[in-house]
């Protein structure tokens, strides 16, 4: 990293420190308002901590494995540039590339009202295996945003080779919240899904999600904005979204978290994954030279109850 950059993060109150997930480095930005974590491993944006309030986003405390492909649990992991199992490959790991390799931190700065501005990048040509495992050649870069009441993150995409690319794809974010039984998902109301824990069978929603238990569903052609009520944090999570037509729901359940070696029996308690994406028939192409964005905002608000 050049001098300029180390200066230019060091005037938004940010350093970099060495991690011990997978020994990479981690971007923190410390403010009166707020602090953020960004991990360059997956160029997962980790955590997100409004002042005098808990993490927006769900942190594992299980380590997870050494290998290039394990994962610990935290924040909001990129799905890309294949959502769900690889359609050939079935040694590939789930959910693509992007989240189990090294992002470049790029840029450090404000935004014209005074947000701080953080942007990392990942290209396919920075890593032999990522060549090997996706012959078309890409460039990734995500913008974040962060103020008081919340972060932004700008994902885009550009297809840098001559053939169209075939994407599906999320920001998997973890949320943290104090109970999956009383969380609350508002907005998917009359929205289609498709239901992976009743074999894939489309349903529809009738009225608010809770508990978030149990849960695998891509919701299709979803609206842009949804919301997490947490009523033992006393907060509304406020989700919007541009670029994304499905909005995927996940949440292990006891049984599933009790089989799974990468994460504690009790985390599934502690977090609702609001998905922004475009999975199964959402899915798109992204032209030879074009770029596509994927937008996500949440800001928090007290939940305002009588
Ligand atoms: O890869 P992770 O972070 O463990 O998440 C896995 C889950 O991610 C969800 O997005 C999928 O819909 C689930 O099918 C999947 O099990």
């Amino acid at each position: 990293m050049n001098g300029r950059l180390m200066k230019d993060l060091e005037e938004l109150g940010g350093e970099i420190r060495p991690a011990s997930f997978k020994k990479c480095d981690e971007i923190i930005i410390d403010q009166p308002g707020f602090s953020a974590t960004i991990a360059l491993w997956g160029g997962h944006l980790k955590s997100f901590v409004p002042a005098g309030q808990e993490d927006l986003l769900f942190q594992s405390s299980q380590p997870g494995g050494e290998g290039r492909f394990s994962r610990q649990h935290f924040g909001i992991p990129v799905c890309w540039p294949w959502f769900g199992a690889h359609e050939v490959h079935d040694d590939y790991p789930a959910h693509g590339l992007a989240r189990y390799f090294r992002w470049e931190f790029i840029e450090a700065g404000h935004f014209k009202n005074g947000d701080v501005k953080i942007v990392i990048r990942l290209a396919s040509e920075d890593h032999p295996l990522i060549e090997e495992m996706w012959p078309q050649a890409f460039e990734l870069r995500q913008v974040f945003r962060f103020s008081r009441k919340g972060f932004r993150i700008n994902f885009s995409a550009a297809n840098l080779s001559d053939q169209p690319m075939a994407v599906s794809e999320a920001l998997h974010t973890y949320f943290n919240v104090s109970d999956n039984q009383t969380a609350q998902v508002h907005g998917l109301d009359q929205v289609a899904y498709v239901d992976k824990f009743d074999n894939g069978d489309r349903k529809l929603q009738n009225g608010i999600v809770t508990p978030c238990d149990t849960m695998d569903r891509v919701y299709l052609s979803a609206p842009e904005t949804c919301e997490i009520q947490d009523l033992g944090l006393q907060r509304r999570l406020v989700i919007h979204t541009e670029g994304s037509n499905s909005t995927i729901l996940w949440n292990p359940g006891a049984e599933i978290a009790k089989q799974r070696t990468d994460m504690m029996d009790e985390d599934f308690r502690r977090f609702v994954c609001v998905e922004a994406g475009n999975a199964l028939s959402d899915a798109y192409e992204i032209p030879p030279g074009g770029i596509h964005q994927l937008k996500l905002k949440v800001k928090h608000k007290p939940l305002l109850t009588e």
